[in-house]
């Protein structure tokens, strides 16, 4: 869609379009609509970025609760989001030996339960191993470094998102 569009969205079109750009938030569409118009995706990814980044710990922590698991139930049952689903295919996420299933789920367990949030990652940008890696590395983090590492993923994921449904060329 070029940027003129989005700019000419009412509120409601707006949050349909957008509300799953970070997974199951449609309030941060919901409040980045205010920021019209747009001047590019650069522009409309920002918003995000500056909404997620103005929440309170807590609410960081929130977004990273909404994420479903690398390789988890969800995945497994196929009951992830069109986005997420795509994602986790994308690295491979998929193809898992069942050593590899059962390491992803015990490192996402121990990480869970030391956090009280899930291990975000952008899918995309990483293939299997490279998400395994980083888990176990980021285990060994605090929980403040942890929640601001997953916002800062979540915004990765989020422009590629935006990419999927804006038109990167299109300017005000
Ligand atoms: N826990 C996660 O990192 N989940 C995900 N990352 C993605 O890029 N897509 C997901 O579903």
């Amino acid at each position: 869609k070029p940027i003129s569009v989005v700019n000419s969205m009412s509120y409601e079109d707006f949050i349909s379009l957008f509300g799953n750009v970070i997974e199951h938030c449609s309030l941060c569409a919901a409040a980045v609509w205010r920021d019209r118009p747009f001047s590019d995706v650069n522009s409309l990814h920002k918003s995000f970025c500056q909404f997620a980044d103005q929440l309170p710990i807590g609410g960081k922590e929130g977004i990273l609760r909404l994420h479903p698991d690398l390789a988890g139930r969800l995945a497994m049952s196929g009951g992830l989001t069109n986005e997420s689903t795509k994602e986790q295919q994308s690295a491979g996420l998929n193809t898992l030996t069942d050593q590899e299933k059962k390491t992803m789920h015990h490192l996402n367990q121990q990480y869970k339960q030391k956090f009280g949030f899930p291990f975000v990652i952008c899918a995309r940008e990483n293939k299997k191993e490279a998400i395994l890696t980083g888990l176990e590395r980021r285990l060994n983090n605090s929980g403040e470094t942890e929640a601001v590492t997953g916002v800062e993923e979540v915004k990765k994921i989020c422009r590629l998102r935006l990419l999927d449904i804006v038109d990167s060329s299109s300017k005000l």
